[in-house]
């Protein structure tokens, strides 16, 4: 499935402190095209998606019960807070840091075991499923799955870098694949759904797919550049060819 994240058309709106672009109104045209996916990050320092867009989307989506949200953050009791309210279809915990550009890294779940043990549990208790970002070690999947998570998001920022300069190096890009399918094969061993995302675009995805079967890619960041270049209608067109819905 694919997800839309919609970060950056938010953060072309609070560049003028207008609502000029509205948010809601392109989620409208996303999923008039067939997206059955929406993911937002609102980050504290609500830079793009703020809290009041994850109240205004989930409000939204009451209108499409075939349609998706997935929420990413850090689980701090704020964010948390905003899960029990909104009890999205998916929440995605991802380990980053407050003042961070972007996510730029996976769980360290061992480290983390005591507070992810909680807030799955958490989680579960609210029928909210859980998705822990994490990059592609499959050392680390049988933690994830003490820990209670019922999924895993593969960071593929590691196989966008190798794919675009494999035409140089293209063992890099196979020796990459390789850690990729065997993190996904294991997650799927024990039982766990497979996300992906992370600097996706339609240049990598198809190849990402043919070696990475996955449950859900979310797609942003490129999505919108490619939309200046081409206009949504089209790129959402591309996307949803290649990932089938
Ligand atoms: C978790 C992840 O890799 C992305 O979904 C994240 O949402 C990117 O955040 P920015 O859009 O703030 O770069
Ligand atoms: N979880 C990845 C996501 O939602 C979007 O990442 P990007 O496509 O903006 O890099």
């Amino acid at each position: 499935m694919l997800s839309v994240n919609v970060n950056k058309i938010a953060l072309i709106r609070n560049a003028r402190g207008t609502d000029y672009p509205n948010l809601l109104h392109f989620i409208r045209h996303i999923l008039a095209a067939g997206v059955k996916g929406i993911t937002v990050h609102p980050r504290p320092d609500e830079r793009h998606i703020t809290r009041q867009d994850t109240y205004d989307i989930a409000e939204l989506l009451t209108s499409y019960p075939d349609v998706e949200f997935n929420i990413e953050g850090f689980p701090s009791d704020a964010f948390m807070a905003m899960i029990a309210e909104v009890k999205p279809a998916q929440c995605t915990l991802v380990p980053d840091e407050p003042g961070q550009l972007t996510s730029d890294h996976g769980w360290d779940v061992e480290q983390q075991q005591a507070l992810l043990s909680d807030v799955l549990g958490r989680l579960a208790a609210m029928g909210v499923r859980s998705s822990l970002f994490l990059d592609p070690l499959p050392s680390r999947v049988e933690a994830v799955k003490a820990v209670g998570a019922d999924r895993i998001e593969l960071y593929t920022e590691s196989f966008a870098r190798a794919c675009a300069g494999s035409a140089e190096n293209p063992q890099l890009l196979s020796a990459c694949l390789r850690d990729y399918r065997e993190t996904t094969d294991k997650a799927r061993a024990l039982g766990l759904g497979v996300n992906a995302g992370h600097d996706l675009n339609l240049e990598n995805l198809a190849t990402f797919l043919e070696h990475c079967p996955v449950d859900e890619v979310s797609i942003g960041h490129a999505l919108v550049v490619e939309s200046l270049e081409m206009g949504m209608p089209e790129v959402l067109k591309r996307y949803l060819a290649i990932t089938g819905g």
